[in-house]
């Protein structure tokens, strides 16, 4: 048996693992076993934390399709609330920066990644406005944030029938790796609402990635200012630019309960 923690960040959920004593080997059957909500623990996303020989902790996560992937911004908040203080982390998708309290933590997702290699895309294209359009949803920026998203501007978030939208242009074949897709209201220049439609997850209640990358991509077209208010279907996020052009994400993040759990009962 193995201890667990379950966490959010704002109802995005997690699996938490900590395999710095121990090491742990997943196969995706096991995450996909462990992720479904009605015969395993059931999460968004799960998260290692393994030891790094680069940093004070190396993160690793995987989405419930049982696919592992570079970044994940709440999950890497929910570690960092779980280390507490300040934690260099190597992820696949970036070397980051953490500030953990006992409420949640700020990390500093690095700065936008533009090139549309990076992201990336089939063929070179304007990221910061793809010259494509899937069901009434048209030209969005296109960048990586470890991981790569779409982010469309809308004029009613809450309409956009996101589960029907979001698989069509997730496994698009223009995204290699296929794509998070994002459809960001702006309200003002300090505060927008975003919905998800997550790769590998589906449609989330927050997505800190998402809400990176749909900041950094109002910021691009002159919309939105250095620090917004991103509201999701599960609460709030901050965005932050700093000058250097690093994007720092805040926000809640909590330890729902702890467990054991026998990895090789889903292998
Ligand atoms: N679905 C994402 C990973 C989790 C992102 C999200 N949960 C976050 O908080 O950033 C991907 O496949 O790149």
């Amino acid at each position: 048996m193995r201890p667990f923690i379950k966490m959010h960040g704002l109802g995005n959920d997690f699996l938490v693992l900590d395999a710095r004593e121990a090491p742990v080997a997943l196969s995706a059957a096991q995450v996909r076993g462990l992720a479904n909500r009605h015969t395993g623990i059931g999460f968004d996303q799960l998260i290692l934390i393994e030891p790094s020989a680069t940093a004070d902790v190396r993160l690793r996560f995987w989405n419930s399709d049982g696919g592992e992937v570079a970044a994940c911004g709440n999950g890497s908040r929910a570690a960092a609330t779980l280390l507490g203080g300040h934690q260099r982390i190597e992820t696949a998708g970036g070397a980051l920066e953490s500030i953990g309290s006992s409420e949640g933590a700020e990390v500093d997702m690095g700065p936008p990644q533009w090139d549309w290699q990076a992201v990336p895309l089939a063929f070179a294209m304007d990221t910061s406005a793809l010259p494509l359009a899937w069901n009434g949803l048209a030209n969005p920026a296109a960048l990586s944030v470890g991981n790569p998203h779409a982010v469309f501007v809308v004029p009613d978030a809450w309409a956009v029938p996101l589960a029907e939208i979001g698989p069509v242009i997730e496994h698009d074949p223009v995204f290699p790796e296929r794509v998070n897709v994002g459809v960001m209201q702006i309200l003002s220049r300090e505060a927008i609402i975003l919905r998800v439609w997550e790769r590998g997850a589906g449609a989330t209640l927050a997505c800190g990635t998402g809400a990176v990358a749909a900041v950094a991509a109002g910021q691009r077209r002159g919309l939105l200012a250095d620090r917004v208010q991103v509201t999701m279907p599960g609460g709030d996020l901050v965005v932050t630019r700093r000058a250097d052009g690093h994007l720092l994400l805040a926000g809640p993040a909590q330890v729902a309960f702890t467990g054991q759990v026998d990895l090789e009962r889903y292998a």
